[in-house]
């Protein structure tokens, strides 16, 4: 078996085209979405994503507003900063790039953004609303990398009801929060969070209909430990130095023998990264629907 491919950069390319309709009708009544990002130090990797970001949503017709601060910023300077763009009207969403360097406070700088614009959708107030509010629509932004995973799969035509989701991982972007989407009744998932503390992982992940691998661990998903035909998503990120070019390479958590036995696959580049930004931007200009 081949696994059919799970396109980001195509699947992205369709939202974005969406999104540029939205934005010009906000455009019509006098509002221009606005993008912001935080970034903290020089971290290649997060100015990389960042850059992503600004280009992206510009070329949509967004305004984006970039804030750096040095990689010794205070706790109450990056709190200052939270506060301005939480007054800021020209910004209806922003993100703070993560990893923040370790001397931070990540979760009291997350839990000072406004809710309303969250970007990202991992403030407390929106995780806990994803918790809570399971039999009525969303109405508040949702976390980017799970939404991603989920809109990629939608637009290939897989249909998650019924199917058992393993996923590897329980970092903050996705591992803690896909479950909370997936088993929501429109989704109809069923989700087992696996991390570093499990016992068997391959004895889960054998079961599993769908894989999403976010531990960022090379390869960490063999061929050997997929089920024929299961979707896999993979969304870990090692860079390596090639020893032969001296150029970093990226690695995914899957290992590339799992095309053969697996039914669906996200290329990594170009499987879930893509999508990450185009469901920010989603949020984003949701956030200015509202108002
Ligand atoms: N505040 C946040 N920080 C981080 C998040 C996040 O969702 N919010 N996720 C990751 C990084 N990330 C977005 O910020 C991100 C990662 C990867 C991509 C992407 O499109 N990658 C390309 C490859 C780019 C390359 O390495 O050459 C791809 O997959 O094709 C976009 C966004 C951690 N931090």
């Amino acid at each position: 078996m081949t696994a059919q491919k799970l396109d980001g950069k195509a699947a992205a390319a369709e939202i974005k085209a969406e999104l540029a309709v939205r934005v010009a009708a906000l455009k019509e009544r006098g509002i221009t979405p606005g993008i912001a990002t935080v970034l903290v130090g020089a971290d290649p990797a997060s100015q990389l994503y960042v850059g992503m970001k600004h280009r992206e949503s510009e070329s949509i017709g967004m305004n984006s507003i970039q804030r750096e601060l040095p990689a010794d910023a205070t706790q109450a300077e990056v709190e200052a900063l939270i506060d301005e763009l939480n007054a800021d009207p020209a910004c209806h969403g922003y993100i703070v790039q993560l990893p923040l360097p370790k001397h931070l406070d990540t979760d009291a700088i997350l839990e000072r953004i406004d809710p309303a614009k969250d970007a990202d959708g991992l403030h407390p107030t929106n995780l806990g609303r994803l918790v809570l509010n399971v039999n009525s629509p969303i109405t508040t932004p949702l976390p980017c990398t799970p939404r991603g995973v989920i809109e990629l799969l939608i637009r290939n035509g897989y249909d998650l009801a019924g199917k058992h989701v393993v996923v590897v991982g329980r970092g903050v972007t996705i591992g803690r929060s896909i479950g909370l989407l997936l088993t929501r009744r429109e989704y109809n998932a069923t989700v087992t969070l696996t991390h570093t503390g499990t016992a068997d992982l391959a004895h889960h992940l054998r079961d599993a209909d769908v894989i999403v691998a976010a531990a960022g661990v090379k390869h960490i998903v063999r061929a050997e430990d997929v089920k024929p035909g299961a979707a896999v998503l993979d969304v870990g990120v090692t860079r390596e130095v090639d020893p032969e070019t001296g150029k970093s390479k990226v690695h995914g958590d899957v290992a590339p023998d799992v095309a053969e036995v697996a039914g669906w696959l996200s290329p990594n580049p170009g499987g879930v990264g893509p999508m990450t930004v185009a469901l920010l931007m989603t949020n984003v200009v949701e956030a200015a629907e509202r108002g």
